[in-house]
């Protein structure tokens, strides 16, 4: 099953659409960079809100350990999605605490294996060097380095994801600009559309 993950969430009222429309996992955005920064609080709000079966993941960027686990714990997250660059012992440490979602730019695949590779509970996804950008990857030419059991992300929605996944076949798709009506606040009808639609091409990808 490819499962979906809507990132950017910013209220109760856009986690419980994201979890009616299908969502595997809800992204709460906590790097301060972000048009998408959520609060603990709201998040915590969102999180206790959509039930035990929605996984929760708190994504970060560039903070030190002490935030991510501060921040984590307080908002009741379930994952932690971590981007920029990172030593193997800072995953260790978070993994230790929470499944990892580690995100990395295609061109840093080779060079990033020392980081992730081999520690238990951590998932490698790749996005975007912009992450939040909204611009595809080139799916074509990632496909003999695509790692199996890898999550992808950048520029989807629902007009191509159902390309990137007959290219590449991911174990999860991710997605937050083009899911939005506006920085942080979702569109339903494209949240709606984008999970049948992951949906639909794993039912013609992946006949039973
Ligand atoms: O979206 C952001 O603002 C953001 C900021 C900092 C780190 C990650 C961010 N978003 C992540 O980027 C992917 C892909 O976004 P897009 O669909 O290409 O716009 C998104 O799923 C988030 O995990």
């Amino acid at each position: 099953m490819i499962r979906v993950k809507i990132c950017g969430t910013t209220s109760v009222h856009d986690a419980l659409l994201s979890a009616e429309a299908g969502a595997d996992a809800l992204g709460f955005i906590f790097a301060p960079v972000s048009k998408r920064l959520v609060s603990a609080q709201v998040a915590r709000e969102a999180s206790l809100s959509v039930g035990p079966v929605v996984a929760r993941v708190g994504v970060f960027l560039n903070q030190g350990l002490d935030e991510v686990l501060r921040t984590a714990e307080a908002a009741r997250m379930s994952a932690v999605q971590l981007h920029g660059p990172l030593s193997r012992l800072y995953v260790q440490q978070v993994a230790a605490y929470y499944p990892v979602l580690r995100v990395v730019r295609p061109a840093d695949l080779a060079a990033e294996a020392g980081v992730w590779t081999g520690i238990s509970g951590v998932t490698l996804m790749l996005d975007a060097p912009e992450p939040g950008g909204g611009v595809p990857l080139d799916w074509e030419a990632l496909r003999p380095h695509f790692p199996p059991g890898a999550w992808l992300a950048g520029g989807l929605g629902p007009a191509n994801v159902a390309r990137a996944i007959q290219a590449l076949r991911p174990a999860a798709v991710d997605a937050v600009s083009r899911l939005e009506v506006s920085p942080g606040r979702k569109d339903p009808d494209a949240v709606r559309a984008f999970v049948q639609t992951v949906r639909t091409a794993e039912s013609e990808s992946y006949p039973q």
